[in-house]
């Protein structure tokens, strides 16, 4: 039996972050993914199955663990790791369980097998990781024993164990392992054991990366591989985001960009009966003259809405208008234009001017009964409405309409109507954001400009986590030193401050605002004008849609550039566009000149984002690039 398929892992992501600001540290984005799926991918290989210990984001651990369970505490309160270890061993279906923590991505990966090694050599319960350390502040100083109880392998059957020393109230990992025979094995490397403790060391840790091996660039500087790149960002947001699941009744006629929440199941037929396409002449196919021309007598007429219901005679035929009904018997119609002549009551047809079955729209051949007509989740458009008017259907359940809140931050912004002293710039985001949430069939909560003061932006974080399900802010995210911003956001949630591969929109905050027992996620965007469109385009948008139960994705086109753009691989940039037809009928796109992530007019002239991809590098005039409409964008 392999030491691999004795051995349950568990992940210990149960604890408060306090460190990190309160931030959830399992899920802090790293290298491209989440802190605890570095952390899966090094375990996994070691053992027969694994589990994640977490107490909070639940549904974004059970994204990150995939088929495996996610446990939360037993005990109340944040107990500490022993409480992870509990649910941990009470789960474990082997005979051995092997913890790591989930912020330390680099421990070895012959870890299950050394711990192994010494704990059947000394017979002992539990075999923990040693490593000698040294003070980094005094170097010459001994090196010192460094335990790290939360590597550890385990016999399952310490349960009992476990579960009478937590009886007694006590709560420490060491204080639990006194009570076990414990083999110490000495790792030489310890750096491999270290920890992410704060967001200093992630961002240390995250610059450390050995360089990526991208295209060399064309112009200034490298490309920052520290930076997250676009997808990833939007996937990790994506994972923690899940729709609101209140839905309301609406008539029809209210129900226009709202999502669908339910399917809508057709209850007849569409058409609901076999007819005519066309205005002409009903008649059986196999009547058609094989060869010559063929004469047949008109027997009645048949109009949309007054069907004639008698089936004709060999050589007889229905006058019939476009839309009525099929009389019986009937099953091809010939176009009025096509008859070789009509005299008083008698039709003349020739040979090899339709084939039979022409002409005829079939019952359900549309939407069949008992069919869905329309998915959940579809953001009803006005054909969605006519379609589902031709069910006879008048009232639909869509989700309930997403609140946002919105806010300014900066001390520089002036309202409208107020004065513009010197150094100070009208408020504009909180116009485009109050553009783009409401097109997006959001009910909007302007909270205006909130000044650079910790008091103001925290009592406005708050009142927005309560009103609201979600908060879009504009401007303080990047490290500007009067930006306290950042600050508040990691002081009241489980904020991550993501410097990303994208211009303009290089800062980013995402995450979770809590006050009380409200919360609300939160969306912190960049100041600069074009950066928080393009933010909101490619990160907020996506998110509300799916909060909203929709799962629409932007749809980019192609059109030819008109000159040469200069473009640095290693990150997206998303530039303006003017998009038009050429002389030759194909699309052709043109920048509108200054690119500056503050030139809103930018946004204004144009009609579409050119999207330049992450590894692009320049694009020469009369090449190919993706293009994002305006139109579908709004
Ligand atoms: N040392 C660094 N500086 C900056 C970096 C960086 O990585 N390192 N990133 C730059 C980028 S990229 C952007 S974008 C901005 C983002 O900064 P903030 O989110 O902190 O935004 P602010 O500093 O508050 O404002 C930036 C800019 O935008 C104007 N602004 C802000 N809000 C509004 C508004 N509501 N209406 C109109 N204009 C607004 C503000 O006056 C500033 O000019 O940081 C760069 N710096
Ligand atoms: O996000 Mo900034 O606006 O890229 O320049
Ligand atoms: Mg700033």
């Amino acid at each position: 039996m392999s030491l691999k398929s004795k051995v349950t892992g568990l992940i210990l992501a149960g604890g408060r972050g306090t460190r990190m600001g309160r931030v959830d540290k399992g899920l802090q984005p790293f290298r491209g993914a989440t802190l605890a799926s570095h952390v899966l991918a090094r375990l996994a290989p070691q053992v027969a199955t694994v589990a994640i210990n977490a107490n909070r984001n639940l549904p974004q651990y059970q994204a990150v663990a995939g088929a495996s369970p996610v446990l939360p505490d037993y005990l109340d309160g944040f107990a500490g790791p022993l409480a992870g270890l509990q649910v941990g061993l009470q789960f474990c279906p082997t005979e051995l369980l092997l913890t790591a923590p989930c912020d330390s991505p680099f421990f070895p990966a012959d870890l299950a097998e050394r711990l192994y090694a010494a704990l059947q050599a000394e017979d002992a319960d539990l075999a923990m990781a040693i490593t000698m350390e040294r003070d980094p502040a005094q170097a010459d100083a001994a090196p010192f024993r460094q335990a790290h109880p939360v590597f550890s392998l385990l016999k399952a059957s310490v349960l009992p164990a476990l579960e009478a020393y937590l009886d007694t109230g006590a709560r420490r990992m060491e204080g639990f392992y006194k009570t076990l025979k414990v083999a110490e094995v000495l790792f030489d490397d310890a750096a491999a054991f270290s920890n992410i403790n704060t967001l200093e060391d992630l961002q240390h840790h995250e610059r450390n990366v050995p360089a990526a091996p991208v295209a060399p660039p064309s112009v200034g500087r490298a490309a920052d591989p520290a930076a997250l790149p676009v997808e990833e960002a939007q996937r990790l947001i994506c994972e923690r985001i899940t729709p609101v699941e209140a839905s309301e009744t609406l008539p029809l006629l209210n129900a226009l960009d709202r999502v669908l929440a339910t399917d809508i199941i057709s209850p007849i037929n569409v058409p609901a009966y076999d007819n005519s396409a066309m205005d002409g002449y009903a008649l059986r196919g196999a009547d058609l003259p094989g060869e010559g021309a063929r004469s047949f007598n008109v027997i009645g007429v048949a109009y949309a809405g007054h069907p004639f219901t008698q089936a004709p005679q060999p050589g007889e035929c229905i006058r019939i208008m476009t839309g009525a009904a099929i009389p019986p018997g009937c099953d091809t119609v010939l176009p009025q234009e096509l008859t070789a002549a009509i005299d008083g009551d008698t039709v003349t047809i020739a040979h090899d001017v339709i084939r039979a079955g022409a002409n005829l729209r079939r019952a359900g051949e549309d939407l069949p009964a008992g069919g869905i007509a329309i998915g959940a989740g579809k953001l009803l458009r006005p054909a969605d409405l006519g379609l589902i008017a031709s069910l006879g259907i008048g009232e639909v359940v869509v989700k309930r309409k997403l609140k946002v809140a919105f806010f300014s931050t900066g001390d520089e912004l002036r309202s409208l109507g107020e004065k513009l002293e010197q150094g100070c710039v009208y408020d504009s985001n909180r116009y485009t954001l109050f553009g783009m949430l409401t097109r997006l069939g959001c009910e909007v909560i302007d909270m205006g400009v909130v000044r650079d003061d910790p008091q103001a932006l925290e009592a406005a974080l708050r009142t927005a986590a309560h009103q609201a399900d979600a908060i879009i802010t504009s401007g303080g995210v990047s490290e500007g030193a009067a930006d306290y911003t950042r600050d508040i956001m990691a002081l009241l949630g489980d904020v991550a401050f993501w410097k990303l591969a994208m211009r303009p929109g290089r800062p980013l905050a995402f995450g979770k605002v809590q006050s009380g027992p409200d919360s609300a996620w939160l969306f912190g965007l960049p100041g600069n004008p074009v950066a928080v469109m393009v933010s909101f385009y490619m990160f907020a948008r996506p998110a509300l849609l799916r909060m909203m139960g929709s799962e629409a994705k932007l749809q980019t086109v192609q059109a030819r550039t008109a000159s040469n753009i200069r473009k640095r691989p290693g990150r997206t940039e998303y530039q303006r566009g003017i998009v038009s037809t050429a002389a030759d009928g194909t699309a052709q796109v043109r920048l509108t000149g200054a690119q500056g992530s503050g030139i809103l007019s930018s946004m204004s002239e144009g009609n579409c984002i050119v999207v330049l991809h992450h590894a692009q590098g320049d694009v020469a005039a009369g090449q190919i690039v993706d293009i994002l409409l305006f139109d579908g964008l709004t």
